[in-house]
């Protein structure tokens, strides 16, 4: 089911929260929202859910105009941060919650629930955990099963709001991976926020990038990624070296994208190694430059950082940059 936002305007008291935000999500993308604290993903993800309803503009899902329809009236299945399982029931029970508790002709018999939560536990992996309670889980397994909770109702949209957020590093890619397999098998319609520029980059079909309340730029991971719009999305989406500054314009370098010679070149500027940080496969060189030049960090494979050592004079040219007038960062 698509989603529409037109025009989105919140505020908190005198704080804008979001200001004139238009989105298109079209049925069965995953959208990541990325942006930093306070940015106001959440606030928008919530006035899609209809648990906040919006000073301006206008919600509409599949066409339909639902700006003023409550929570319960939209077909939305909803995982936060924090996985809010019922720590009294089961694996099985707690998936079974949203059909268990459905009224009348639309509640399904105890075979039907009993036959769908396995298949949703089993597609979650975790149909052997069914009779387990949450405290007996690891923390990714407990958000695969809010997960499973939320797909039980068949929501048309799912909303997830940094589902992985509390998650150790190792547990967080795993479950990427398994989100977006996950997605690839079902299409819901999902609007995914957070502020991990790699996660956002891993499994989204479109990035919409975040600022102060306001969209910065949308596209997919690979026009976000490589086409910049403005310094604040070059900045948020890796790290940023200030290679030139003035009054009006900026140039901006990725680490990855500085060359290191030991000789001079044409076009390189000369540096001191002040600090070589080798761990895993690139190593991570700090360098300074003459006179205020702000420093940088350069990112080389590993193989090639035995040519330089801490206290040597290199030259340094970038193989790729983008310049931005001072007033977009
Ligand atoms: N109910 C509220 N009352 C007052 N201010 C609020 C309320 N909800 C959100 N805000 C403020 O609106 C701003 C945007 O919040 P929001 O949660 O949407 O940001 P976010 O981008 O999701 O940030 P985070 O990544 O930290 O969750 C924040 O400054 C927050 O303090």
């Amino acid at each position: 089911m698509s989603i529409d936002v037109t025009q989105i305007g919140k505020q908190f008291g005198t704080f804008t929260a979001l200001s004139d935000v238009t989105l298109h999500v079209p049925d069965g993308q995953l959208v990541a929202l990325l942006g930093p604290s306070g940015s106001g993903k959440t606030t928008l993800l919530r006035v899609i859910a209809g648990l906040e309803t919006p000073d301006t503009g206008r919600v509409h899902l599949a066409g339909q105009d639902v700006t003023h329809a409550g929570p319960g009236e939209r077909g939305i299945g909803f995982v936060f941060q924090h996985y809010a399982l019922f720590k009294h029931m089961t694996v099985f029970e707690n998936v079974a919650f949203g059909l268990k508790v459905k009224r009348g002709a639309a509640r399904p018999t105890a075979a039907t629930i009993r036959e769908k939560v396995m298949r949703l536990l089993s597609l979650v992996q975790l149909d052997w955990a069914a009779a387990r309670y949450p405290s007996q889980l690891s923390g990714g397994q407990r958000q695969r099963v809010a997960l499973a909770r939320a797909l039980a109702v068949e929501p048309r949209v799912l909303l997830l709001d940094e589902p992985f957020g509390a998650l150790d590093a190792a547990v967080r890619q795993e479950l990427r991976d398994w989100l977006r397999q996950l997605h690839n098998e079902l299409h819901v319609t999902s609007v995914f926020v957070t502020h991990d520029q790699e996660e956002a980059l891993e499994i989204a079909d479109r990035i919409v990038v975040f600022n102060a309340g306001r969209i910065e730029q949308e596209g997919t991971p690979g026009d976000v990624y490589h086409h910049p719009a403005s310094a604040f999305t070059y900045r948020f989406l890796g790290r940023a070296n200030v290679w030139q500054t003035d009054a009006r314009e900026q140039t901006l370098v990725r680490p990855h994208d500085l060359h290191l010679s030991p000789e001079p070149a044409p076009g390189a500027v000369p540096a001191q190694i002040v600090r070589v940080h080798q761990v895993g496969p690139t190593a991570r060189l700090e360098l300074s430059r003459a006179g205020d030049l702000p420093s940088l960090e350069a990112h080389l494979p590993a193989r090639d950082v035995q040519a330089f050592q801490v206290g040597q004079q290199v030259y340094v040219s970038p193989t790729a940059q983008q310049t931005y007038s001072v007033t977009s960062s």
